[in-house]
C-alpha cells in the first residue's frame, strides 16, 4: 500500500532535509511507497515547487506523487503520517504567550484537518516548537483521532544525548542504550544517566557525577541553542535525522532490549500529569509507543523531571487560558 505523508513548513531548511529522506524510503522502508503531501504558506508554495521538481530529479522508485498546497484540508487528506514541522519561530520582542497563540492559529487548524481529512491510521509528529505544547494544540482540535497518535519530537535530544556520552566514554553509539530524555524539548529537558548503560553498566556510574551534572545535562539541553548560535540557523538536517528515527520505530518497533524517548501524551506514568505531551522511556510494539514502567527515579531525578513537567504545566496552562485547547 501506498502510504501518504504530509510534511508541513516543506520548504524549510528541515523540510529539505526531510523529503528527500522521505522519498529514498527511509522512513518507513523499502518495500513501502510513499505519495508526498506538501504543505506551505502561500508565500513559500513556489520554494516548495522547486524542491518538488528536485524530487522528481532524483527518480526516486519508491515515490508514487507529489502534492503541494497551501490548504491543510488538501494537504492532509487521506494522510497517514503528518510530520508537523512548519512553525512560527521566535521572533525579537515576542513574549512566550505570544508565541504560543502565534502557534495555536497554525496548529489549531491543522489539528482539525487531520480530524476531518486524515486516513483512519495517521501518526503525527510534531517538530515545529514548542512543539509539545504544538502537538496538545492539534491534538485537542482532532477529537476523534486517539489521542495518542499526536507525539512531539524528543529523539534528536535523545541522539544528542548518545553522542555526548559515546564521546566521554570512548565508545561507539552502538554500546550506549536505554537512553531517556525526560519532559519538555526544551532547556528544562532532563537526559537521564541513571537508567542509560553504556556496555551493559550502568552510565551513570562510568563518569564522574559533576561532569554528568555540569557538563553532560546543560550541553544536551542546550545543544538546541549553540547549534543556532554556531550555524546562525536551527538544526535541520539532524532535526531531519531524528524525525526520521522517530516515525520510523513507532511504525516498525523499537530493538529488543533498548528504549528511545518521545513525547507522548502521559497516562500519568512518574507523577506526569494524564494528558500532557511529555517525553518518556518509550518501546513501540505492534504500532504503538508504550511508556517503560517500573524505573526507579531517585531525587536528583525527580527534582529535575518535576522542574520540566512544571514548565509543560505552565505551557498548557497558558494556551488553555488562551482558549486554544
Ligand atoms: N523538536 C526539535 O527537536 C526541533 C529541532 C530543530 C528545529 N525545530 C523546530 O522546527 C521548526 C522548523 O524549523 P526549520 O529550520 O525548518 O525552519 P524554517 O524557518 O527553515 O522553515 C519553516 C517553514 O515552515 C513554513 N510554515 C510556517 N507556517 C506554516 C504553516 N502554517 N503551514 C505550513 N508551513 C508553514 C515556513 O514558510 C517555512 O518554509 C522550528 O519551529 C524549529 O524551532 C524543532
Ligand atoms: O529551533 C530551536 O529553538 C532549537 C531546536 O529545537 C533544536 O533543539 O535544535
Amino acid at each position: 500500500m501506498t502510504v501518504k505523508v504530509t510534511v508541513t513548513g516543506a520548504a524549510g531548511q528541515i523540510g529539505y532535509a526531510l523529503l528527500f529522506r522521505v522519498a529514498s524510503g527511509q522512513l518507513l522502508g523499502a518495500d513501502t511507497p510513499v505519495k508526498l503531501s506538501l504543505l506551505e504558506i502561500p508565500q513559500a508554495v513556489k520554494a516548495a515547487e522547486g524542491t518538488a521538481m528536485e524530487l522528481d530529479d532524483c527518480a526516486f522508485p519508491l515515490l508514487r506523487g507529489i502534492e503541494i498546497s497551501d490548504d491543510p484540508a488538501k494537504a492532509f487528506d487521506g494522510a497517514n503520517v503528518a510530520l508537523l514541522v512548519g512553525a512560527r519561530p521566535r521572533t525579537k520582542g515576542m513574549e512566550r504567550g505570544d508565541l504560543l497563540e502565534a502557534n495555536g492559529g497554525i496548529f489549531g487548524p491543522q489539528g482539525k484537518a487531520i480530524n476531518e481529512h486524515a486516513a483512519d491510521d495517521i501518526r503525527v509528529l510534531v517538530v515545529g516548537n514548542p512543539a509539545n505544547t504544538n502537538a496538545l494544540i492539534a491534538q485537542s482540535a482532532a477529537p476523534d483521532v486517539p489521542g495518542e497518535r499526536f507525539t512531539a519530537m524528543t529523539r534528536l535530544d535523545h541522539n544528542r544525548a548518545l553522542s555526548q556520552l559515546a564521546g566521554k566514554l570512548n565508545v561507539p553509539v552502538t554500546e550506549i542504550k536505554k537512553m531517556t530524555i525526560w519532559g519538555n524539548h526544551s532547556a528544562t529537558q532532563y537526559p537521564d544517566l541513571f537508567h542509560a548503560e553504556a556496555g551493559g553498566k550502568i552510565a551513570a556510574e562510568q563518569v564522574e557525577q559533576e561532569w554528568l551534572r555540569d557538563t553532560f545535562i546543560p550541553t544536551v539541553a542546550k545543544r538546541g541553542a549553540a547549534i543556532i548560535e554556531a550555524r546562525g540557523a536551527s538544526s535541520a538536517a539532524s532535526a531531519a535525522n531524528a524525525a526520521i528515527d522517530h516515525v520510523r520505530d513507532w511504525v516498525n518497533g523499537t530493538p529488543e532490549g533498548d528504549w528511545t524517548s518521545a513525547a507522548i501524551p502521559s497516562d500519568g506514568s512518574y507523577g506526569v500529569p494524564e494528558g500532557l505531551i511529555s517525553s518518556f522511556p518509550v518501546v513501540s510494539r505492534n504500532g504503538r509507543w508504550e511508556i517503560v514502567q517500573g524505573l526507579e527515579i531517585d531525587a536528583f531525578s525527580r527534582e529535575r523531571i518535576d522542574a520540566s513537567v512544571n514548565e509543560l504545566v505552565e505551557e498548557r496552562d497558558a494556551v488553555r487560558a488562551l482558549g486554544l485547547i
